[in-house]
């Protein structure tokens, strides 16, 4: 894939080795000027959701985006979702997408396993945000170990498609990320939902999402226009902000 995809008005530094791609972006943060991506060959301190640890071996994405977002706090928190949908398409190029899909909030598997996942970390006030940092680790070359999440084991491209350079998939990543946000700007939330719905995994079936407080399981219906997952009990409808899903 050529470079030419590569966005206007978007910045990309590469970088051999870092402590992780997030840290650096908070670092670059006070300066920046423009959207930038910023990869990483090897990061030493990679950090997952729910202060986990990541691990990315050898050849495998290591990227963030680091923007000044328009919008207040919840405008920042749907770019989960616009990640995940740049991240399914940029697969799509490699393997059948119909093994891939969307967990909500912010996973991409593949055959079942987790590809992908992604990181949003944000510094602002409830008015404004003044930078946000979209990290994505993408398993390209290989399944990295030891990972506690046992209910989607890892699962790498390479095991079920063609290989790809990490500086190659962030091409095709950056180009679909921006398609994103042009149809954010322009059709609104709604749209972005519409796309992710229809790659969602187990949407119309029952799941369980299991939130720091309590378990929750019931059909997956649909998120709503704040990104909540909407799981259908025999209470009624309940929006789920935040929790670790699970597959029976
Ligand atoms: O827990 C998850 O699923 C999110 C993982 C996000 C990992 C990426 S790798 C690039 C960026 N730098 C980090 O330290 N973490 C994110």
């Amino acid at each position: 894939m050529s470079t030419d995809l590569w966005p206007e008005g978007v910045d990309r530094i590469i970088l051999d080795e870092v402590d992780s791609t997030m840290a650096e972006a908070a670092r670059l943060a006070p300066e920046l000027k423009r959207p930038t991506w910023i990869m990483a060959h090897h990061q030493t301190d990679a950090r997952g959701r729910q202060g986990r640890k990541w691990a990315n071996p050898e050849g495998n994405l290591a990227a963030t985006l680091l923007m000044r977002p328009e919008g207040g706090p919840a405008d920042a928190a749907l770019r989960s979702f616009m990640a995940a949908n740049a991240l399914f398409e940029a697969l799509a190029l490699y393997v059948d997408r119909t093994k891939l899909a969307v967990k909500w909030p912010n996973d991409v598997l593949l055959s079942g396993g987790k590809v992908a996942g992604i990181l949003l970390e944000s510094m602002g006030s409830a008015q404004g945000v003044d930078w946000l940092a979209i990290g994505v680790g993408v398993n390209l070359a290989a399944v990295p170990k030891g990972v506690p999440d046992a209910s989607f084991p890892p699962t790498a491209l390479a095991e079920h498609g063609d290989m790809v350079a990490p500086e190659q998939f962030l091409d095709a990543l950056a180009a679909n990320f921006a398609t994103e946000e042009a149809i954010f700007a322009e059709l609104g939330f709604g749209k972005i939902r519409e796309n992710w719905l229809k790659r969602a995994a187990r949407l119309g079936e029952v799941i369980t999402a299991r939130t720091s407080r309590e378990e929750i399981t019931g059909t997956f219906e649909s998120i709503d226009e704040a990104g909540n997952l909407i799981l259908r009990t025999p209470k009624g409808a309940q929006a789920i902000a935040a929790a670790d899903v699970f597959f029976s």
